[in-house]
């Protein structure tokens, strides 16, 4: 059944928080969204002007309308401004309970813009930690509300404490104490968000009132400016998906996925010049073109010359690219505690993969391209033929790879290659072998991070040896060389230019090549390998 869900909020104009992102949001998790405005607020993305707040007797009728007919599956309420809109929310949901009607409601006592712009009035403070413990089953205060919640907004080890600066690890811990006090004394179940600690990770946390910690995620931080919205955007879409599941940790695990999605997409949105949105609909593209494409239009509705061609293809493939970064492979790999029998398993692969990789790449230097599309190809082909076989050899040792088995997504990907640089179009060919650059020059930029902070923690390793003592720093800095970055970016362009000389059935065929070489990158570093003796350990 399709959920019928309620914000209750203030607004923005620019649609990146407020009811306009609860409603994106509630759309976006396949809910129906309704709304109720509590105040309207002139913002943009660099921050809020003036807040206007209608009498709240409007309020109240606004929200008798939608009771009086509709029947609510969950209610999430934002920005409450003034302790007379949070009084008359109150009112409200205590006559929608004493009717029998029973429904989740989701809080998020929004005080604070991420613009730093304040929300709410000091003197609503306490109306709002009212309506926490009356009416809300969940909570979802950021750290600096968390702390004015628990009373402890300026206190010695308090959440605030080590929030922007100072140790993560330690913050984080603080943060879940305050949770679980405002839990307790809210009977409410609280959501920790850990957006605003410092640090790569970005945790998020369920605290039940007696304590008992229901979940707990630790995503990755996606590098990105683009965050107005998201504390409203979350609890949305915590409301829809508990008003489907009934299940806060399953719905959090959901609800993360997709905003963290939301988040790497965000660059492909092209809203203001300060903090801008996440990108809300950012899975439901692939669903539009797809339905463009068969009325006979082109590529994503926009006309073939708007924008660089590589652009879309890079939105296209933003869910793949977060599966990658979120694989335990790559993660343990930027911080070194990937297991050294998997990583040589990997790399016999990997040696394998680039033998065939350089006979693709040849078969692009024989094409039909254009001459100077073929020199960069043949000199791709001994390249990869040479140098990144060298490097492997350093680790694999003398062994040829006689005895190596195949595993089967690598085979997948080599016959993948192959037929697609051999008896396709060369514009198809060369956008199937784009991801084998710019995916590997991406990654490369995410683990090298990690491998920053690998010599930020072990300083003194640092100064002797150029990568620290990361057990897979001279791998990762291969890959990160400019050398390497500038081959992608040239490959990037060329494939823009095949772009310009393709018919629209020949660009959807590279589009095809390319995210399909996308999920074969993603496959190869998921895929599961013997970590067999056949690998004999380096010399
Ligand atoms: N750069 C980021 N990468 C990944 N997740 C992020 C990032 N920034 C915020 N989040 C996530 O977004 C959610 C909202 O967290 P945050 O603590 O920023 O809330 P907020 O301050 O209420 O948001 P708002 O900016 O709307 O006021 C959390 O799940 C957090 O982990
Ligand atoms: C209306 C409204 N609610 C919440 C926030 C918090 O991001 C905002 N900026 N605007």
């Amino acid at each position: 059944m399709t959920v019928r869900i309620l914000s209750i909020a203030g607004t923005d104009p620019t649609g990146g928080a407020g009811i306009q992102a609860d409603l994106k949001s509630v759309a976006a998790l396949g809910g129906y969204g309704m709304a109720a405005v509590t105040c309207l607020v002139a913002q943009n993305t660099h921050g809020v002007r003036s807040i206007h707040t209608p009498p709240v007797a409007f309020l109240r009728e606004q929200l008798d309308a939608v009771s009086d007919d509709v029947a609510i599956d969950a209610v999430k309420i934002g920005m409450l401004g003034t302790a007379e809109v949070a009084a008359t929310v109150h009112a409200w949901l205590t006559d929608q309970r004493a009717a029998g009607r029973r429904f989740p409601v989701v809080l998020d006592p929004v005080m604070v813009a991420s613009s730093g712009d304040r929300l709410l009035d000091q003197d609503a403070e306490d109306a709002v930690r009212a309506l926490a413990v009356a009416h809300a089953d969940l909570l979802t205060p950021n750290l600096a509300e968390l702390a004015v919640l628990d009373g402890t907004a300026a206190v010695p080890g308090g959440p605030l404490d080590s929030a922007e600066d100072g140790d993560p690890v330690e913050g984080w811990d603080r943060a879940l104490a305050a949770g679980r006090r405002v839990a307790a004394h809210t009977d409410s179940v609280v959501l920790v968000k850990g957006g605003h600690l410092p640090g790569e990770r970005t945790p998020d946390a369920l605290v039940a009132p007696d304590g008992a910690l229901l979940a707990e995620i630790a995503a990755p931080r996606v590098a990105t400016r683009n965050t107005h919205g998201t504390g409203c955007s979350l609890s949305s879409a915590m409301a829809t998906l508990y008003a489907r599941t009934g299940a806060w940790p399953a719905s959090l695990a959901a609800a993360k996925r997709w905003l963290t999605g939301a988040l790497a997409a965000s660059d492909g949105l092209d809203v203001g010049s300060g903090t801008g949105p996440v990108h809300h609909g950012h899975h439901l593209d692939a669903a539009v073109d797809a339905w463009l494409a068969e009325a006979g239009a082109s590529d994503g509705g926009a006309s073939p010359e708007a924008g660089r061609f590589t652009d879309r293809l890079w939105e296209r493939s933003t869910d793949i690219r977060r599966q990658i970064d979120e694989l335990e492979f790559i993660v343990r790999l930027a911080d070194g505690t990937l297991p050294e029998p998997r990583f040589r398993a990997y790399l016999a692969q990997d040696a394998a993969y680039l033998q065939a990789y350089s006979r693709a790449l040849s078969a692009l230097a024989a094409s039909s391209a254009p001459a100077h599309v073929r020199t960069f190809f043949a000199r791709g082909a001994i390249t990869a033929a040479t140098e990144e076989t060298v490097l492997h050899r350093q680790w694999l040792g003398d062994d040829d790879g006689q005895d190596l088995q195949i595993g089967p997504v690598t085979s997948q990907y080599v016959d993948f290659l192959l037929a697609h640089t051999g008896r396709e179009p060369w514009q198809v060919g060369v956008a199937a072998v784009l991801p084998c650059y710019w995916l590997y020059a991406e990654i490369a930029a995410t683990l090298s991070r990690g491998l920053e902070a690998h010599r930020a923690a072990s300083p003194e390793q640092s100064s002797t040896a150029s990568n620290g003592d990361h057990p897979y720093g001279t791998w990762l800095a291969a890959y990160d060389d400019p050398g390497f970055q500038d081959a992608a970016a040239a490959c990037r362009a060329l494939v823009d230019e095949a772009a310009q000389t393709a018919d629209e059935a020949t660009r959807r065929a590279m589009t095809t090549a390319f995210l399909r070489a996308c999920e074969l990158e993603r496959d190869f570093f998921a895929a599961e390998l013997p970590t067999s003796d056949a690998v004999s350990p380096r010399g």
